[in-house]
């Protein structure tokens, strides 16, 4: 899949462009605050019908303007479609082939890999930050992830709501804690079966990248399930164990919503040990399988959004991935002016867009 044209009317600071890019690598280049970012995000638009950045969508209409409007033409393997969304007094309108649409009419998130600046500090980021990425991902790779991740946080919410409530309210209580329980096992099995499909591909591309073994590993917070005892019982366990604290803090102290993603390299966790250029090369191996994995199940060639995230490579890395980008659209950007690439190059200056082709 890639995109053949955009349009623009007055998208964040582009009062009006016309772009088609290459098929290929396209990179954007131009100083900070420019335009880049937002050019992705309106490319985005045109394949998701959402923004990556912001919940709050009236902000990408242009400063003092009332309308805005990005389209697109994609081409895809089972013909050429176009995508367009209207931006009008705080609301948004989809398009799809002409016709009011909503966003599962889109191409959607599973033809496109964002990669962003955070992104590369998740290994040694957070926990929160890791669960993060790894839901993403596993939402997009795993049938029936996101339904149950859904209802995983709808009954943590109910439940803290319930443990911060003065007063006994014993029964509701239980209620919560056994869809907790149900919903909590279920993205436990489901996350241990997205590791095992990502898993070993990221250490096939990490032996690429830096010769050396990496394994993802799935932590859990206070449960460590055996055969004998499997989650459901050790998760009640572990709750009914932590009752009290968890009545003095007003919330849930375990379960899933505390569980880990480890990078582990040569035995050695990578948060401790890793170089800077190894914990890069780590989350590049996971976006890397991610989209390799994607490519299987859409049956089409992933487009890369790289934001600011090229630069941060050493040489050996850059070419590894610009290898992996033959072949596929990608849109690479960087404030880097020296920073060439193969493909076309765009220069971008206060919203304007033009081809640096010399
Ligand atoms: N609704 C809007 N109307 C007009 N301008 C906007 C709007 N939203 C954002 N901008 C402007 O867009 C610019 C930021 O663009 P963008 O985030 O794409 O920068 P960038 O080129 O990616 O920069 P960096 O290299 O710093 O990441 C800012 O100058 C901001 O004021």
């Amino acid at each position: 899949m890639w995109i053949k044209s955009l349009s623009l009317r007055n998208f964040r600071n582009y009062r009006e462009l016309e772009w088609e890019p290459s098929s290929g690598i396209n990179l954007l280049k131009g100083p900070n605050a420019a335009g880049k970012t937002n050019l992705l995000e309106a490319l985005y638009f045109v394949l998701c019908g959402r923004s990556f950045r912001t919940s709050r969508e009236e902000e990408v209409v242009r400063t003092g303007e009332a309308t805005a409007l990005v389209k697109g033409k994609v081409a895809t393997a089972w013909g050429e479609i176009e995508t367009e969304v209207r931006f009008r007094n705080k609301t948004k309108l989809l398009l799809y082939q002409g016709k009011p649409a909503s966003r599962r009419d889109f191409p959607g998130e599973k033809v496109v890999l964002l990669f962003r600046p955070e992104d590369l500090l998740v290994v040694t980021g957070t926990p929160a930050e890791r669960r993060a990425l790894f839901d993403r991902i596993l939402a997009k790779l795993v049938p029936g992830y996101e339904e149950v991740l859904t209802r995983y946080r709808r009954a943590l919410e109910q439940r803290n709501a319930l443990l911060r409530l003065p007063g006994e309210r014993e029964e509701e209580l239980e209620i919560w804690t056994e869809a907790l329980v149900s919903s909590g096992a279920l993205l436990y099995r489901l996350r241990v079966e997205g590791l095992g499909l990502i898993g070993p591909l990221t250490s096939s591309f990490y032996r690429e990248l830096v010769g050396k073994r990496l394994v993802l590993r799935y932590a859990t917070s206070a449960v460590s399930p055996t055969r004998d005892k499997p989650f459901t019982e050790q998760f009640a366990k572990a709750l009914s164990a932590s009752a009290e604290k968890e009545r003095v803090l007003g919330q849930t102290l375990v379960g899933p919503h505390r569980d880990d993603f480890l990078f582990v390299v040569e035995g050695e966790d990578l948060r401790y040990k890793g170089s800077r250029g190894e914990v890069r090369a780590a989350v590049l191996a996971l976006r890397l399988a991610e989209a390799e994995l994607l490519e299987k199940i859409t049956k089409e060639r992933t487009i890369f959004f790289l934001d600011d995230v090229f630069s941060e490579f050493d040489p050996q890395r850059r070419r590894a991935l610009i290898s992996y980008l033959e072949g596929r659209q990608s849109f690479v950007t960087s404030a880097e002016p020296e920073l060439k690439l193969p493909g076309r190059t765009f220069f971008i200056e206060q919203g304007r867009l033009r081809a640096d082709d010399y």
